[in-house]
């Protein structure tokens, strides 16, 4: 079997923000001020810190102002509610990012139902959700864009495959799947439940992993030839002398790139690519808010 190809993520994403940032300084000339993100951070969870932090960073380095909002882990609701109306009403701010996971004495839907949908670059609100089912112009959350993003360059057009996406979770594998649908693939929803997951795996010209359980999608699960996206940034245990575990997707990447015609690795896939599409939604939304034509479609 030869080896599949390796979908550079990385790479793609680089391209995605340089085209952000001519866009970008387009936008500035234009309106005469920069675009800009406001990032909400709750608590102090490594991990979160950790992407905020390259968050601010690629946002600055495309040429738009970044607000990072940081509030002590017994923050009330109402006062993270109370930041982000002020962020709401705010026109320096064209795109508000609230990083989840909250703490669990905040309601989630709660705090992103009162972000103004066309300022709600992740895409979590039930309009944005609304909008994506019905094919209306809105915004799309970032993994799942920057996955068909990454599956177009690759493969042209995805008319007619059999997609099979692996999680139902609300930020990736339902709005995953409405993508694909839209680009007019048979598209099946695999999750825990599913009976006979190898089985059904084996019948996808595009495989998704988006479960969050390390190395779970083997290489005999895979048709030959066919396109792997894996989602999944799980940490493995630490090794003998090692102080930090290694970083791996849903899928076997072994096994897998042995079958598979093309596949994404981890690191360095569909990660770097949701920074750099929410970079892109929030270039997007600056223009739609101004009420400054784009070529969408050309970003
Ligand atoms: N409101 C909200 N929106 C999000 O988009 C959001 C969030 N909350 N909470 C957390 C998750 C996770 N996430 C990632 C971003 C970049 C990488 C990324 O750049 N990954 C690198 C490796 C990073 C590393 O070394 O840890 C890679 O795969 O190559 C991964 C994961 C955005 N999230
Ligand atoms: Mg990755």
């Amino acid at each position: 079997m030869t080896e599949a190809s390796i979908i550079d993520g990385k790479g793609f994403a680089a391209g995605l923000r340089e085209r952000v940032s001519r866009v970008a300084a387009d936008f500035e000339a234009k309106a005469g001020r920069k675009a800009g993100l406001a990032v909400v951070l709750v608590g102090e969870d490594p991990a979160s810190q950790v992407y905020v932090r390259n968050k601010n960073k690629q946002t600055v380095a495309c040429g738009m102002n970044s607000f990072e909002h940081k509030l002590p882990v017994e923050t009330p609701e109402a006062d993270l509610l109370a930041l982000v109306e002020k962020l709401n009403a705010d026109p320096a701010v064209d795109g508000i990012l609230v990083q989840l996971p909250l703490p669990s004495h905040m309601n989630e839907q709660k705090v992103i139902a009162t972000i103004n949908p066309d300022k709600d670059v992740d895409g979590f609100h039930v309009v944005n959700v609304g909008r994506l089912a019905t094919g209306l112009p809105g915004f799309v959350p970032c993994t799942p864009l920057g996955c068909v993003m990454l599956l177009k360059d690759k493969l042209g057009s995805l008319s007619g495959l059999d997609a099979v996406v692996i999680g139902r979770s609300n930020i990736v594998g339902k709005p995953m799947a409405q993508l694909l649908l839209a680009e007019s693939c048979t598209v099946t929803i695999a999750h825990s439940r599913t009976r006979d997951l190898p089985a059904v795996v084996r019948r996808a010209d595009i495989v998704v992993a988006a479960v969050g359980r390390a190395e779970m999608v083997k290489g005999d699960w895979i048709k030959p030839g066919a396109t792997v996206i894996d989602v999944g940034i799980n940490r493995l245990p630490p090794a003998e002398g090692e102080t930090k575990g290694k970083l791996v997707g849903d899928v076997d990447f072994a096994s897998a790139s042995q079958v598979a015609g093309a596949i994404t690795p981890v690191p360095g896939g569909v990660g770097p690519m949701t920074i750099a599409v929410l970079l892109r939604n929030t270039v997007v939304a600056a223009h739609r808010n101004a009420g400054i034509g784009l070529d969408e479609n050309a970003i």
